[in-house]
């Protein structure tokens, strides 16, 4: 295996949802995974946050068995943000602190928590109650959240999908330019033509892989 693989898929199958024979995810890549709905890229995602195991095949991090790491302190590493954003109650301050939180680091100050909202174009102040929020905002403070972690590997699941088009693409700009900045990676689902074609350094279509017509002959 080359060092520069990030997660190493190997028959993985999960019920009659998903079945990946070979699949190679590079690190410090912006992987864009794109398919119809229903074609499993949600459960992709959470095979690679640990949130749920394969009925059979193995996935590799950083080259040593998943199932082998512990499953906290890979989703502290591999955060994830499924597609309908955890907003909590209290104040968009609170929502960023519960980050750090659960991430178990240690607290940025306001200024810097300022910027963060700032760069994924919010406009809100940092007490102002989270509740009220739109959608869309929920969906940026939400990427804000997990932008302060000090994580290796971002999972995003259709992060933007709440948003105009020229918004998506600025807030992703940013996201993306910070991913880059701390030497990260991510793997983002997404329905969008062109998030995939300015963003991705590489593209998943689970669609695409081999596999399926095979899968769908034999449910
Ligand atoms: N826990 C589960 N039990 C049974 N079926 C499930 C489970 N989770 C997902 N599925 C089914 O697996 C298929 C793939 O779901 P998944 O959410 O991974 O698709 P997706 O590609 O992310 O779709 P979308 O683009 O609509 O979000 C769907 O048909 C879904 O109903």
């Amino acid at each position: 295996m080359t060092t520069d693989l990030l997660f190493a898929i190997r028959g993985v199958r999960v019920n009659n949802i998903l079945n990946v024979d070979h699949l190679d995810i590079r690190k410090e890549k912006v992987t864009c995974i794109t398919g119809e709905s229903g074609a499993g890229k949600s459960t992709l995602m959470k095979l690679l946050n640990k949130m749920i195991s394969p009925d059979s095949g193995e996935i590799f991090y950083e080259g040593a068995p998943l199932k082998d790491i512990d499953s906290v302190q890979h989703r502290r590493k591999a955060v994830m943000l499924s597609q309908v954003p955890l907003i909590f109650p209290g104040t968009i301050k609170d929502n960023l602190m519960m980050g750090y939180m659960l991430n178990g680091s240690k607290p940025d100050g306001d200024e810097v928590l300022k910027q963060a909202l700032h760069n994924m174009q919010m406009t809100k102040e940092l007490d102002e109650d989270a509740g009220t929020l739109s959608g869309g905002e929920k969906q940026r403070l939400a990427l804000a959240r997990i932008l302060l972690l000090a994580a290796d590997v971002y999972l995003l699941d259709e992060p933007t999908a709440a948003l105009d088009e020229d918004t998506e693409m600025m807030v992703l700009g940013h996201f993306i330019a910070e991913i880059k900045k701390k030497h990260a990676s991510l793997i983002m689902i997404t329905h969008s033509r062109k998030v995939n074609e300015q963003y991705a350094d590489e593209r998943i279509d689970l669609s695409q892989l081999p596999f399926r017509e095979e899968m769908e002959k034999n449910i």
